[in-house]
């Protein structure tokens, strides 16, 4: 642990993006020369106070916001400083990340293994997962890495094995960092922290990093670090935009249970959502059977859950950060008692866990702190458990300033979750603050035009249906995750090969339920996915290299969430060509192309 000192620890809350470049930060050039190859060209704003303090050798408890660039505001001054320690092997790890699940494991993994090939170092960085056997530890281990990316739970079965021993870890440890800090407790990990704790030297520097102040990471904070520096942004007293991104516009839709998968159809087939789209769903049944449901309609979609094997998992994820295919429904159950608790009053979670067969992970985690990359919409098809989950679902848009949209469905049984997390974000009717707004372009017009066929096909995605396609896609993957081992030995590159948004049902999808017929369609309806439709085409391809510009809110006015609502479109329709503003123009420019 980093030397305590007499002084406080220091506060830091800032907002304010200051006119830092990487460089004025002190950072090394083949490290700026890394980011520029992955065109990251500007700090964001922890990034611009965590670094020189890491640099520093200081302690750093760091809260922003989900997507706002913690990874690197570690990860570059961690390697920095390991360019600059002796070159001597030593027998344990120099710096070791430790995260809540195997998915993030593998991001931090891909990110230090990338950066360290881009600088041309002599640095090894290995990771260990609960999955891989003994062995292949001892192996990994034996390479004599300088850094280590795991759980809690592998680190303490590392030392308790022999596998590392605790003489080397006093010896050779300069960095701990605990990843997504607001959730190791949460995945069940307290134990094999506290395990760990007594095998920390004190001289090592402790970085804390999360996305939510909680409990938690106060008794992370308390256990492991002493005389930190503690950086919260944005500032703690804003609780309104306290850890929502600004960039993600928030909005509900009172639907009933039943009509769920009325209105999921109504925003997918009537385009009034931007591609891509991220579903969350609570149960792996209502994963496959929006699936299923999705699939009749002509909409191709992959289903994420704990029960797929590992490899499967990561592919597709990478699959789908990839643009190979639109729409990912993810199951997140994470290991919190608490939500698992509540999870388990859910009848349909009672049945879906008697029918899994496959075991599911433990340390699987597909919402928090995954790096989805240019989803543009997520979709809360049934509602968090959590006012945290929440945050994290939807911190999976609007990354590194890139705009997002968020639409939960909420039927009344979760209204009262609603409301919590309503309150949790600050967002009072009161003072009209209405952080989630109701999303203004559906229309009932619209929802009813669909309802018949939604309702026919809805009852023929029976309970059986579902049971068989989970089954049928579980295989599927299996036999998918064998040949991806091999395949990917030899093609580390070759995302082609396996598609996980294939089929599942039998039939392929009726023509007249494929394509909405017109006279569907009320006019709003299709000035709506007009409008979603040029904005997508305004915001050009979602080139990471536009992304990482850097332009504050400069997509913003072409969102058409922001654009579009239907009172703006009555009154450009009253004033004709006097319209004003973007709302008028956009809409004078779709009158003239219909004429
Ligand atoms: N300075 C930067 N400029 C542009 N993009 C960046 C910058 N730093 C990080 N990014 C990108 O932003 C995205 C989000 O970063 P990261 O995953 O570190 O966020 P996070 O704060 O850890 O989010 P979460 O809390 O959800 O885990 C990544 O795609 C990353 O490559």
């Amino acid at each position: 642990m980093a030397e305590t000192t007499e002084k406080p620890p220091k506060e830091i809350e800032s907002e304010e993006e200051e006119d830092q470049t990487f460089e004025t930060l002190g950072l090394d050039g083949r490290l700026i020369r890394a980011l520029n190859k992955k065109k990251i060209h500007k700090p964001t704003p922890i990034q611009q106070v965590a670094i020189p303090l890491i640099l520093q050798g200081k302690d750093v408890v760091a809260r922003a916001k989900t997507g706002s660039g913690k990874t690197f505001a570690y990860l570059l001054p961690l390697l920095q400083k390991l360019f600059a320690s002796e070159s001597k092997k030593k027998l344990a790890p120099s710096a070791i990340v430790l995260v809540p699940t195997r998915e993030l494991s593998q991001q931090v993994y891909t990110e230090v293994s990338s950066l360290i090939e881009f600088c041309r170092v002599p640095l090894k960085v290995v990771q260990l997962t609960s999955s891989m056997p003994a062995p292949d530890w001892k192996t990994a281990l034996a390479a004599l890495p300088e850094i280590l990316v795991t759980t809690p739970a592998c680190i303490k079965k590392c030392l308790s094995d022999g596998v590392l021993q605790p003489a080397s870890i006093d010896d050779s440890l300069e960095i701990l960092v605990l990843d997504e800090a607001d959730l190791l407790l949460s995945y069940g990990y307290e134990a094999d922290i506290k395990a760990f704790t007594p095998h920390i030297p004190k001289r090592c520097q402790c970085l804390l990093m999360s996305a939510t102040a909680s409990d938690d990471v106060e008794k992370l904070k308390k256990l492991i670090l002493h005389n930190s520096y503690i950086l919260t942004l944005p500032e703690v007293g804003d609780i309104k935009d306290d850890v929502i991104p600004k960039n993600v516009q928030q909005f509900w839709i009172s639907c009933s249970f039943r009509d769920k998968l009325l209105y999921i159809l109504s925003l997918l087939k009537l385009e009034l959502v931007q591609k891509k789209v991220l579903i969350f769903t609570n149960t792996i049944d209502m994963g496959f059977r929006l699936k299923l449901f999705l699939e009749k309609f002509g909409i191709r979609s992959a289903v994420l859950n704990s029960e797929l094997p590992q490899n499967s998992r990561l592919h597709i994820l990478e699959e789908f950060n990839a643009g190979l295919f639109d729409y990912l429904i993810a199951t997140d159950n994470s290991k919190s008692k608490e939500s698992e608790d509540k999870a388990e009053s859910s009848i349909e979670l009672k049945k879906s866990r008697k029918h899994a067969k496959h075991k599911a992970d433990s340390e699987f985690g597909v919402v928090r702190g995954i790096d989805f990359k240019n989803v543009h919409t997520v979709v809360n098809l049934d509602m968090p458990l959590s006012a945290e989950g929440y945050v994290h679902r939807i911190g999976r848009t609007g990354r590194a300033y890139s705009t997002g949209a968020s639409i939960s469905l909420v039927s009344p049984d979760e209204i009262t979750i609603f409301e919590k997390i309503k309150s949790f974000l600050g967002d009072d009717e009161k003072d009209d603050s209405n952080l989630i707004a109701p999303f203004p372009l559906l229309t009932k017009n619209a929802v009813e035009s669909l309802r018949y066929r939604s309702e026919d096909v809805a009852k023929s995605v029976t309970k059986i249906a579902v049971r068989e396609s989970r089954a049928q896609d579980l295989r599927n993957e299996i036999l998918n995750s064998e040949k991806l081992k091999s395949h990917f030995e030899v093609n580390p590159r070759d995302l082609d090969l396996l598609k996980h948004d294939k089929v599942l049902s039998k039939k392929p999808p009726a023509p007249h339920l494929r394509d909405v017929p017109d006279y569907l369609l009320d006019a709003t309806t299709k000035e709506a996915s007009k409008t979603v439709k040029l904005a997508r085409a305004a915001m050009g391809n979602p080139n990471p290299a536009r992304r990482n510009g850097y332009k504050k809110n400069t997509k913003k006015n072409k969102d058409p969430l922001k654009a579009f609502t239907t009172e703006g479109q009555k009154r450009a329709r009253r004033d004709g060509s006097k319209a004003e503003g973007k709302d008028g123009n956009d809409y004078r420019r779709q009158k003239k192309r219909k004429a």
